[in-house]
């Protein structure tokens, strides 16, 4: 090694042996990569996390012993001006394991992506991302938790190969010069070029894995991912070979999709993983709306690229999701998203993605101890709504914290030195409180107008309020309690189903949800809210007087009613609360 490099010399190299499996010794030498702009923030937030799980899991019988590496502006420094040197490159191959922060790539000329160059010379050729929700992570779906998928992206062929002559080069007009009059092509004057490589060898080594993980792991499915349709000899070839490498190497242990509605009805069998696979674009609209169908993915480089920042965002963007490079021998993990440079040494952004990069690189090496401990620390620290600034725009009452205070909570969450408990129940008091506060809002504003205006409400469709959610009887309790929260309201107004018209309308508060279906311990995603409702709606015309609404309240001891229109539709709801802050304001109604 060189001055620059140096081992640890009180670890040990992880090792091969004779079947191609890796041996760890309890003090391995781990390389990492600190990377570019927030690369540095991460790295330290995350090396003490891994360190303490690891210390926690082991006391002290096992430890990893880091080497640093040097490639991007780091190494450039160093090495005068080479961003990934070769002793780089040896040391990678040399400890097998190692894990890296972001580099930069300049866009549109200057060097070549290192991440690029990194995966085609050490020939990492399968890029490994998990996408998975843990709960209390902010999403934009309804049912995060339906993402679980494991994307395996090829990582040395396609557009990324690096075969492309900019326009006007003496390259360019060469390839250009063939394709037009060796191959009679027409293109436009003047354009750039660049060749998409996609080869069996290369497709069928990277759909090999992605089957050999779905069987070890008891997946369901493998979806080819293509746009075979449009680029028929490489991302059409890649569907076809990709279905030649199952039917010539796992026959007993895969069966296709066509396949499974033919000769099984429709029901996997017991043990066979289902290969199937879908067109690139509609890939993006089928990972939104039912995300649970898939499972595995295996695609090319520039698909899974889009396909893993896109699936990424929907279990709370990039800051989160982890990946891997592999070879057989040889893995890199990597945090997937870039050097976000607009941060850089502000200690302020999401050190998930590297963080569970470290957890998949424990997992590798079988410290799954450690592994399960930051996993679980880590639920449980952002259940308690300690985020840093991503997550802490999405997440209502959330404490917006840095990078290193991130790391802090989850070290002392897994050391057992923080209580979470007393900071969950914080956060939902001042929850609550600001939904009170918000609610008070809702209906003294609307009053001060009144006043403004010199007008008075006499009818309860002065006083209303008119946001009403009416949902069919059929919708899942489960649908409904998401829309509650979204919305953040208490109840939604229950439309007749075809089984219940003589019943009619009905309401559906958060205590039903409580007393009917949760402490029943029924599924909410099993119950219609038309049984979890109570009827009958008790409905008040919109032109009732306050006093008489008032009356009836204290009467029938109810504390909000549903407002009708004349022909008995529903249009809006009164509570107790908006006649209190009438009287409060206006006195007695007349
Ligand atoms: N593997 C690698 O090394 C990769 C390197 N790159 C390189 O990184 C550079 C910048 O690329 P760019 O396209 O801007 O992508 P980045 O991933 O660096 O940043 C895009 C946006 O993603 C959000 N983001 C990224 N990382 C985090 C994090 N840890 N926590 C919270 N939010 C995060 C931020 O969003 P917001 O602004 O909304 O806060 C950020 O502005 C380029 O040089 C590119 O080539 C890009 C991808 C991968
Ligand atoms: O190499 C780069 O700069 C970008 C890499 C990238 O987007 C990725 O690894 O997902
Ligand atoms: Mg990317």
């Amino acid at each position: 090694m060189s001055q620059q490099t140096q081992y640890p010399e009180t670890g040990q190299k992880i090792t091969v042996d004779g079947n191609g499996r890796i041996q760890v010794p309890d003090n391995p030498i781990i390389g990492y990569v600190e990377g570019d702009g927030i690369g540095p923030d991460i790295n330290r937030a995350c090396m003490r996390i891994w360190d303490t799980a690891v210390e926690q899991a082991y006391g002290g019988r096992r430890k990893i012993h880091w080497a640093e590496l040097f490639m991007g502006e780091k190494a450039a420094a160093l090495f005068n001006g080479d961003y990934f040197p070769d002793e780089t490159k040896a040391a990678l191959k040399d400890l097998l394991i190692s894990i890296k922060g972001p580099l930069t790539t300049p866009v549109g000329g200057g060097f070549r992506s290192l991440n690029v160059s990194l995966r085609q010379e050490l020939d990492l050729y399968a890029c490994v991302r998990p996408v998975r929700h843990y709960a209390g992570v902010p999403s934009p779906l309804k049912r995060p938790e339906d993402v679980d998928v494991v994307i395996f992206r090829e990582n040395t062929e396609d557009v990324y190969a690096g075969i492309e002559y900019q326009a006007g080069s003496a390259e360019n007009n060469k390839v250009a010069d063939f394709l037009r009059s060796e191959m009679g092509e027409e293109f436009f004057e003047g354009a750039g070029i660049g060749v998409k490589p996609i080869s069996p060898f290369g497709t069928k080594r990277l759909v090999r894995k992605a089957i050999q993980y779905a069987i070890e792991h008891d997946r369901e499915s493998v979806t080819l991912v293509h746009k075979g349709n449009i680029m028929k000899f490489t991302e059409g070839a890649f569907r076809t070979w990709g279905y030649e490498v199952a039917r010539e190497e796992f026959a007993d242990q895969t069966i296709t999709e066509e396949e499974l509605y033919a000769t099984y009805g429709g029901k996997r069998p017991e043990g066979k993983v289902v290969i199937k696979d879908r067109i690139a674009d509609i890939m993006f609209q089928l990972m939104l709306l039912r995300p649970n169908e898939f499972d595995v993915i295996a695609t090319m480089n520039l698909n899974g690229d889009y396909l893993s920042d896109a699936i990424a965002a929907e279990v709370g963007g990039v800051g989160i999701a982890p990946g891997a490079n592999m070879s057989d021998n040889v893995a890199v993990f990597e945090a997937t998203h870039g050097t976000a440079p607009k941060y850089a040494n502000q200690d302020k952004v999401n050190p998930g993605s590297l963080l569970f990069s470290g957890v998949m690189l424990l997992e590798h090496i079988g410290w799954n101890e450690a592994a399960d401990l930051i996993s679980a620390a880590y639920e449980k620290v952002v259940n308690a709504g300690i985020v840093t600034y991503d997550f802490a725009r999405s997440l209502e009452g959330a404490t917006e914290v840095k990078t290193s205070q991130f790391a802090d909570a989850i070290i002392d969450q897994m050391c057992g030195t923080i209580d979470l408990e007393r900071i969950r129940r914080e956060r939902e008091e001042a929850i609550e409180a600001e939904r009170q506060a918000r609610e008070q809002r809702r209906v003294v504003a609307p009053l001060e107008e009144m006043v403004a205006s010199g007008r008075v409400p006499h009818t309860v469709a002065d006083l209303m309020n008119p946001n009403l959610v009416t949902m069919s009887g059929d919708t899942s309790v489960e649908d409904a309690m998401h829309l509650m929260r979204e919305q953040r309201i208490s109840s939604v107004v229950v439309q007749p189903t075809a089984d219940d018209e003589e019943t009619g309308w009905g309401i559906m508060t958060q205590r039903d949800v409580i007393s009917r279906v949760v402490s029943a311990t029924k599924k909410p995603n099993q119950v219609r809210i038309s049984e979890a409702a109570t009827r009958p709606l008790i409905t008040v015309p919109e032109d009732t007087s306050l006093l008489d609404c008032a009356e009836r309240m204290g009467s029938d001891n109810i504390r909000r009613m549903v407002v009708v229109d004349t022909q008995g539709h529903p249009i809006g709801i009164i509570s107790d609360t908006d006649i209190f802050a009438s009287v409060e304001q206006f006195g007695l109604p007349e």
